[in-house]
């Protein structure tokens, strides 16, 4: 695998990884964030439903128990057959009506069980008196059961199914001088108009539910989970708000936040918040006790409404474009300053490998490769002119080698070889030229009586000046050599017949004349040869050879033309 696929499989392999570490840093953060700002949130809109709630209630509790406290009222209660009382009363009655804000009104008496009431029409203007409560109807239960119980004041949702009304009724005991229970007052609120008001704010994610001191569920904008007439139902039917939730945890969390701000008791401000599924959907319930009306508040957030997951999403756009901005430079410099100059140098190092050493441009960046391709810029140079050099003297010593193969290092003249090559050199330009050229072969007489007297090494400086004087014979661009033991090989080029055996002549005599001059006399014997156009090497030195043997066979001194 390439070093660049590496580098990128590398850095796709890390950004994955922080990709998925970043993700779930992301989840968890923003689950972080959503739920503390979901639990501040919470607190926030218990507070302002609760505060909601109370400032429409407040007035018209404060009123009733105004009412409760009227004189007139108290007289009656105590003798509700007293029509002068009554009339009092009722007429007080009257005046309180047109200051609750449903206009209406309702007493019960102790006494005698009679209930009056009358609405915002004062349909019953003069005719207040309705029916008389009867402890064995379910529907009068409400009554007796809160003078039972004592209780000063009561907020109870309930149907009146003689007046044909569903109100949210403040009911407020009329006690006498001596505390005794004497008669029950209060007003409604019609529900609906209360739901629309309160529970029912039509805030997407946000629902608003209100429960009783027990939990039964009160205010709600589903009107079937209403517990109504709450107050007369026994343990276990009541419709408490743990029906709300599936999980039997959530339940069990819902009443535990209950009981908890039960026992906390008015402690002003206390929000208890947890998560809770509803409808299938993760939802922060916040409570709080509301302790002048003694019931709990609950508010359901669903927070995938109210501060959906995808808000953060340009975050993770920004995050990913960041990463493969990051990836891009980084792949670009890394491609720059490392993988092209790798690239190059190793392409280099190859030209190099291969004896080839003009080298590309090698680029050098500000960092170890650059200075790797600088060392091996200089080590290149160095290895070429280190060749060049080595290349030269090889080839200057196979020169030497060559022309040495070719010379006889005796006489320095040209050896067999040399000679051989000269003569076919010869006898090519001859056939080229169509010209003839000439050849002498000459021996030394009687060199072995020489050699046998005088010694070998006398013999050698015998050859050696033999070379000399052939040497300082011949013309400059005749060729001489040693064929071999003690004959000589002359080669003319140009030659005609008569300027051969001139040549041969003067070389003769020169031999002769100079060695008589050393004080040993000696003489050569010479075959000539005039060689022609076409002939072949054996063909001229077979001739010359003949010519030799017949100098030789007459009494040697001497030169024959063969
Ligand atoms: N000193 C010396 N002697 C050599 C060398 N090469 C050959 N000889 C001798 O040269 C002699 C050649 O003798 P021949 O050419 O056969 O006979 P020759 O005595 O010259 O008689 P002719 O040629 O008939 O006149 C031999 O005795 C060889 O040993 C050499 O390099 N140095």
């Amino acid at each position: 695998m390439s070093l660049s696929t590496r580098i990128l499989s590398l850095a796709t392999t890390l950004i994955i990884a922080a990709g998925v570490g970043s993700w779930l840093a992301y989840q968890k953060l923003t689950d972080s964030i959503i739920e503390r700002w979901g639990r501040q949130v919470t607190e926030i809109q218990v507070r302002y439903d609760s505060a909601r709630l109370l400032s429409s209630l407040e007035r018209e509790i404060g009123l009733a128990k105004q009412l409760a406290r009227s004189p007139s009222l108290i007289q009656w209660a105590a003798q509700p057959d007293n029509q002068t009382l009554q009339n009092k009363a009722l007429h007080e009655l009257e005046n309180f009506r047109g200051g609750f804000s449903d206009k209406s009104y309702f007493v019960a008496l102790i006494e005698n069980r009679r209930y009056y009431f009358n609405n915002a029409q004062n349909d019953y203007a003069g005719e207040q008196f309705r029916y008389v409560l009867d402890p064995e109807k379910p529907d009068d239960a409400w009554f007796f059961q809160l003078v039972e119980e004592g209780r000063d004041f009561h907020l109870n949702v309930n149907p009146d199914t003689q007046l044909g009304v569903t109100k949210l009724w403040i009911d407020v005991l009329v006690r006498d001088a001596g505390g005794d229970i004497i008669a029950m007052v209060g007003t409604g609120l019609n529900l609906d108009n209360f739901l629309q008001d309160i529970v029912d704010i039509g805030q997407d994610g946000i629902t608003t539910l209100f429960a009783d001191y027990n939990g039964a569920i009160q205010l709600y904008r589903d009107r079937n989970y209403i517990d109504f007439g709450s107050i007369i139902k026994p343990e276990g039917q009541k419709k408490t708000v743990d029906l709300l939730f599936e999980d039997p945890q959530d339940k069990q969390q819902m009443l535990g936040m209950l009981a908890m701000l039960k026992k906390q008791g008015s402690a002003p401000g206390m929000v208890e918040s947890g998560f809770v599924m509803v409808d299938g959907k993760k939802h922060l319930a916040g409570v709080a006790y509301l302790p002048t009306i003694g019931w709990f508040e609950i508010t359901l957030l669903d927070l995938s409404v109210l501060l959906p997951k995808r808000e953060f999403w340009p975050l993770v756009v920004v995050f990913i474009v960041a990463l493969l901005v990051t990836l891009g430079v980084f792949y670009w410099v890394i491609q720059a300053r490392v993988l092209r100059p790798v690239a190059v140098l190793e392409h280099a190092v190859k030209r190099v490998r291969d004896g080839r050493y003009d080298l590309p441009y090698l680029p050098k960046p500000d960092n170890e490769i650059g200075q790797l391709a600088d060392h091996f810029e200089k080590m290149a140079e160095r290895v070429r002119h280190n060749t060049q050099e080595l290349e030269g003297r090889v080839a200057h010593r196979t020169e030497q080698l060559h022309r040495q193969a070719r010379i006889d290092p005796l006489t320095e003249l040209k050896n067999r070889r040399g000679l051989d090559e000269s003569l076919h050199d010869m006898i090519a330009r001859a056939e080229r030229e169509q010209q003839n050229f000439g050849l002498l072969w000459l021996d030394i007489d009687h060199f072995k009586t020489i050699n046998d007297k005088h010694g070998h090494q006398y013999g050698d400086d015998v050859l050696r000046r033999i070379a000399l004087w052939l040497r300082a014979t011949i013309r400059p661009y005749d060729q001489a050599g040693r064929w071999g033991g003690d004959e000589f090989v002359v080669i003319m080029d140009p030659s005609d017949q008569d300027t051969l055996k001139q040549v041969a002549e003067r070389i003769r005599s020169t031999i002769a004349t100079e060695s008589a001059a050393t004080g040993s006399p000696l003489s050569v014997s010479i075959g000539a040869y005039h060689c022609k156009p076409g002939e072949s090497i054996d063909t001229i030195l077979r001739h010359a050879d003949q010519a030799l043997y017949r100098a030789k066979g007459e009494g040697r001194n001497r030169i024959r033309i063969g």
